[in-house]
């Protein structure tokens, strides 16, 4: 019989129910055991949903409250001395490491968060000490669900992040510079002990997921995969049988590293983004291993389609024959929204053509059925499917011709602003006339409640349009006039009209369709709306004229005109995956273009434009290489189309909110932004050395405010921060802004953090006066 999996589960609930939940505790609303009681309601129901759907491997320890890397930290005792010595219980600890904690006397700032490999979601790293030690904590997590589980009836599959990853992704803490693999003999006898628990409390199948196979692996990292799974998979009776899991790319440059997996039970590929592995892997298992094929993408939400996933489930079969393969979802399902069943304001046409986790979790039971049962058994879903594959492949919502013969115009030189970087400057230095260390901020002012409400009565049809323009004219008032106080240089106006960065603009071109409850983490209990792209698009009329041409008029300062970058716009939505993405891209590009040269027109010239593009590494091919290469090129030619239209005297701002940029740092000088602002707040400051090194002759503004955690750094902080990047950056390319927008932040918070920038700004021009 060939089983169907799901390899992870979203956490946050039909209506975000989680999110909720969290921020009511963290703003002292509820308690603590309600909280608790919120995540216990939540897993059952989502153990349940799986379950009535027929899935046969049921997937826990997936739910966190924050991040499930987070989670790790705690059980493996790896929380850094900073987080303990404050004595908080566990539940604060832990969310002091995922966002900071600023209360009574203590004061701790949060650790590193990052990408999860290609995706818009983001984990914390774990952060470690040369002596660093781990034991397994008191009453640990996976084995607490999976009795938790297995109370309510369900058998499940605990999942676990492997121990090689755990360590390749994270980083030794300041002031260390162990290798976090040298600790991985340490780390082992944790994971051992954990299993031997999982499996005295009944689980007989444990996930251990193994991601980073899917990157080019250094050899002190491949190495480290033999002793650690010799030992895992050496456990017999004693431990539950072991799937490895990797997802997000393919692994057959890592072949080597399989033997480390002999005692393994199972190995899981991710067949939706390479198929082609399948060929390869077969041909590696043991003969009595079993093979986990990621079929149905945890990555997206277009329906499967079957009878494509049949035939190469078939070719799978015939190598291995039935019993050793099992059905599954190509990753967690964690970067799906939860249900298309919420969805009533879809277009009926599009709305077949979709599918969410709880449609995935019955995806993977019909192939499985479809292949251990014969087609027969399930001919209605066959039928159904070849339908809606049937009715999206004839759709005419798809092509428009008009944006592909623009694109046929499009030349070499659309992509070149009309001067070198040093005469583009010498015009806007004139036009801005901007002191030493210019002061910014990257776009977004808070989201209050108010500023949601009454977004939310506009979106319902309760205010009109003329009330909702003037209440949005209101805020951004108080943008500028609260940078009038603080000092600013080059103001923002706040984005108060933006329900978010990228589904703003979505819901504002052809060619996107957008959802009503589709909401995915991104981090802690930070939710996104991906827009879908399921058509050509094209920009109907400007997006963002209104509210920045209002803007500017209103302010005595430069005002940046804010833009998403096409590669921002199609990584955060949800991508078609009938056309390539570079097409996709370019249409991005030509649409924002337009948008560009509409706020120049409108007296928007002496402006900076920020396009951001925080998501243009995210999208880099997770190996180095000749696809790596093809990506930069279209996804920097898209930026360049975007932004190329302008003249020399319009500064160019770029935006990106990481800091690991080393890797592609030509693409990144390449864009040819008059200014970059980068996530550099908890990095090292040797990170900017690439900079120098690379004679990098534009400006760039390192993040000195760490945005995602609520506490206000003091303004010693900031000069701290400043004098450490003037060590690697030259002082007239150097500006000063936070790591990113400002949106999650509340004013009591910005205010004063701001304030405090601007006082270390102004106490470094004095220093370099000349
Ligand atoms: C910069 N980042 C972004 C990423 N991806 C994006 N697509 N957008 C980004 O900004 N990736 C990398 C980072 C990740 N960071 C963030 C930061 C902040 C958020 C965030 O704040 N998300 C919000 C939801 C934003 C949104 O769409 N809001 C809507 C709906 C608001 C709402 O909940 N309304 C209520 C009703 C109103 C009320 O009564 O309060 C409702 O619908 O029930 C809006 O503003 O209109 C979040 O809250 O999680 C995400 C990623
Ligand atoms: N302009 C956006 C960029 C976030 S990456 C903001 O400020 O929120
Ligand atoms: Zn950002």
């Amino acid at each position: 019989m060939v089983q169907s999996s799901v390899l992870g589960f979203p956490r946050m609930g039909v209506l975000r129910d989680l999110k909720k939940a969290t921020e009511a505790y963290w703003s002292d609303k509820i308690t603590q055991d309600a909280l608790l009681a919120e995540g216990k309601r939540l897993r059952l129901a989502h153990w349940k949903i799986q379950k009535d759907a027929g899935v046969d491997i049921i997937p826990s320890n997936d739910f966190a409250y924050y991040d499930h890397v987070l989670d790790h930290i705690q059980l493996f005792n790896a929380v850094p001395e900073r987080y303990t010595s404050q004595k908080l219980n566990t539940l604060d600890e832990y969310f002091a490491m995922g966002r900071g904690h600023q209360k009574g006397s203590v004061d701790v700032p949060a650790l590193e968060m990052v990408k999860w490999f290609d995706s818009n979601y983001h984990y914390v790293k774990p952060t470690l000490q040369d002596n660093q030690t781990f034991s397994l904590a008191q009453d640990p997590k996976p084995v607490r669900h999976f009795l938790e589980a297995k109370e309510a009836g369900i058998h499940t599959r605990p999942v676990l992040l492997g121990p090689v990853s755990f360590l390749a992704l994270g980083k030794a803490d300041r002031g260390s510079s162990a290798d976090p693999i040298t600790h991985l003999s340490k780390l082992v006898p944790v994971y051992v002990e954990l299993l031997k628990a999982l499996k005295a409390a009944g689980a007989d199948q444990v996930q251990i997921d193994e991601p980073v196979l899917v990157f080019d692996l250094k050899p002190e990292i491949k190495a480290a995969f033999k002793p650690a799974y010799e030992a895992l998979g050496s456990l017999g009776a004693a431990g539950p049988q072991i799937t490895i899991a990797t997802y997000f790319g393919d692994i057959v440059h890592n072949t080597d590293v399989l033997s480390a997996f002999a005692n393994v039970h199972a190995l899981h590929v991710d067949l939706v983004r390479n198929p082609e592995q399948l060929e390869t892997i077969v041909k590696q298992l043991g003969p009595q291993q079993v093979l986990s094929l990621g079929v149905v993408d945890g990555r997206n939400i277009w329906k499967n389609n079957f009878q494509k996933t049949l035939a190469l489930v078939e070719k799978a079969v015939q190598a291995l024959g039935k019993e050793r393969i099992i059905i599954a979802t190509s990753s967690s399902l964690l970067h799906t929204p939860h249900t298309l069943a919420s969805e009533k304001k879809l277009p009926e046409e599009v709305y077949q053509w979709f599918s969410f986790a709880v449609e995935k979790a019955h995806e993977v039971v019909v192939l499985a059925k479809a292949v251990t049962q014969g087609p027969a058994a399930v001919q209605a879903e066959l039928d159904a499917n070849a339908a809606a594959m049937k009715s999206r492949a004839e759709s005419k919502r798809t092509n428009n011709p008009d944006v592909k013969e623009r694109q046929r115009q499009v030349t070499p030189e659309m992509h070149n602003r009309k001067s070198a970087f040093d005469v583009r400057y010498a015009q806007q230095k004139t036009h801005l006339s901007l002191p030493l260390f210019p002061t910014t901020t990257i776009g977004s002012f808070p989201q209050t409640s108010e500023i949601r409400i009454q977004r939310n009565k506009f979106t319902k049809g309760e205010i009109t349009e003329a009330e909702y323009d003037a209440f949005i004219r209101k805020e951004i008032d108080l943008c500028i006039q609260i940078q009038d106080e603080l000092g600013l240089d080059v103001y923002v106006h706040g984005e108060p009209e933006r329900n978010d960065m990228v589904q703003y603009f979505g819901e504002r071109l052809d060619g996107y369709v957008f959802t009503t409850y589709a909401w995915v983490q991104s981090y802690g209990s930070r939710c996104v709306r991906p827009p879908i792209i399921v058509g050509d698009i094209s920009r109907p009329a400007p997006m963002t004229v209104k509210e920045s041409k209002y803007a500017a008029s209103v302010s005595k300062k430069p005002m940046k005109g804010m833009l998403t970058g096409p590669i921002t716009c199609l990584r955060w939505s949800f991508p078609r995956d009938d056309v390539h993405q570079s097409v996709q891209a370019q249409q991005l590009a030509l649409a924002l273009r337009d948008e560009v040269v509409d706020l120049e027109k409108n007296g928007i010239f002496v402006m900076a434009v920020q396009v951001d593009e925080p998501a243009l590494r995210e999208g880099l091919p997770l190996r180095s290489g000749k696809e790596r290469e093809a990506y930069l090129t279209w996804a920097v030619d898209s930026f360049k189309l975007s932004t190329a239209g302008v003249e020399d005297s319009t500064q160019i701002h770029s935006h990106f909110c990481y800091s690991e940029f080393q890797d592609f740092f030509h693409a990144i000088a390449a864009l040819d932004a008059d200014v970059l602002s980068i996530e550099n707040s908890k990095s090292d400051a040797k990170l900017l050395k690439v900079f120098i090194d690379e004679a990098y002759p534009r400006h760039i503004g390192p993040g000195v405010y760490d945005i995602h955690s609520p506490r206000v750094p003091a303004p010693e902080e900031f000069k701290q921060r400043m004098q450490e990047m003037l060590e690697y950056l030259r002082p007239e390319q150097l500006w000063i802004n936070p790591d990113c927008g400002l949106k999650t932040r509340t004013w009591p918070q910005v205010k004063p953090a701001l304030a405090n920038m601007v006082e270390a700004a102004k106490y470094f021009r004095e220093q370099y006066k000349a």
